[in-house]
């Protein structure tokens, strides 16, 4: 059995004994065989300090079963130095031409850089962590299965906002989430044109550039910004709903109405505080899961477009600075519901 698999089932043992078990855990995980560091990516120990050191809170060292959450800052640190090394292909990318391709319809774009940046991520991750499991959108979008279960698992959106990729429009991001019995754990969304490196730990806040995000305080729809997208469905059902709501919306009156292009980058915009609250239907769950837990940890919340729970498998999100807002955006969405994430074939 996996280290940390054993460690998952092992979290009714008293703490002194996790602790001791941690330990062990760090020596073998930061150590790659052959005591080389093949497995780091260049300034992977340097990002480990710039982003690590605000996540990790003092009672770390403490030997308490909070010491189990510690178990994945490991996997974080890799995650940032992957962000940053994919955002620099995707930087690249930018100097020559981009050859697009589609997906489900002829505006759901592709090009080899998304392929190649999912690739780059999944190899690297596999062979640190070699147990862990995956959703990608090009590897799903290449016929695996897009399953959520309770093993640790990396969901990735190598570019987040790929239209605007093809159109050099500057929000695009690196997407990745890392979830452990279906809980987001952390969090790293990495705005490559603007080089913002957004970082989230599960109970330990949101950051940006290592700076802690809040959620704006407005609790006025009427004073407010949300954000939203039209998405890739030119189905007229849903385009007619689409614009009902914008039209509802628009009419409360709010102050503004703004889309990135990217849902990870809109996410990330509620959890800095400059835009009140951010809803798509549409959406897929790696657009979506690391921007969840960014929003939650800057003291945001999140919810389906009814009302109920979110659900990161549904399609469907609201992320908003508060459960006013987010409630009375509800009132005025006129919701539909697109095939989940993880039904099946
Ligand atoms: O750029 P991708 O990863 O495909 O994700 C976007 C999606 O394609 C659009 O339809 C949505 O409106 C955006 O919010 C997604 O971020
Ligand atoms: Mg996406």
């Amino acid at each position: 059995m996996d280290v940390e698999n054993a460690v998952l089932e092992l979290c009714s043992l008293p703490a002194q004994v996790l602790w001791s078990f941690v330990c062990v855990y760090r020596t073998t995980c930061r150590s790659p065989p052959g005591g080389g560091s093949t497995l780091l990516l260049d300034n992977e120990e340097e990002e480990t300090r710039k982003y690590a050191e605000p996540l990790i809170g003092s009672d770390c060292r403490q030997g308490s079963t909070s010491e189990m959450a510690d178990l994945w800052q490991n996997a974080m640190d890799h995650a940032v130095a992957l962000a940053r090394r994919a955002g620099e292909v995707v930087r690249e990318a930018l100097q020559d031409d981009r050859k697009v391709m589609t997906k489900s319809c002829s505006v759901d774009l592709v090009t080899q850089t998304d392929q190649k940046v999912e690739q780059l991520i999944i190899q690297s991750v596999k062979e640190k962590f070699p147990t862990h499991s995956f959703i990608g959108e090009e590897s799903v979008a290449a016929g695996e299965a897009c399953v959520l279960t309770d093993c640790p698992t990396w969901i990735v959106d190598p570019i987040d906002g790929t239209t605007n990729f093809v159109h050099a429009f500057p929000f695009v991001a690196v997407s990745i989430g890392f979830s452990v019995n279906r809980q987001m754990e952390f969090a790293v969304v990495y705005s490559c044109l603007e080089d913002k490196m957004y970082t989230a730990r599960r109970g330990k806040g949101a950051f940006c550039n290592g700076e802690p995000l809040q959620v704006s305080g407005q609790e006025d729809i009427k004073q407010s910004i949300i954000s939203t997208e039209f998405g890739s469905s030119r189905d007229p059902e849903a385009v007619e709903k689409i614009f009902l709501s914008l039209r509802s919306i628009l009419c409360i009156p709010v102050h503004g109405v703004r889309g990135a292009g990217t849902a990870a980058i809109n996410m990330c915009h509620v959890a800095s505080g400059c835009v009140e609250a951010y809803y798509e239907v549409g959406i897929h769950v790696w657009d979506v899961a690391a921007g969840s837990l960014l929003v939650s940890e800057a003291g945001g919340v999140l919810m389906d477009v009814d009302g109920g729970a979110a659900d990161l498998m549904s399609r469907r999100i609201v992320a908003a600075n508060s459960r006013t807002i987010a409630e009375r955006l509800v009132s005025e969405i006129h919701s539909f519901s697109p095939l989940r994430d993880d039904a099946t074939p």
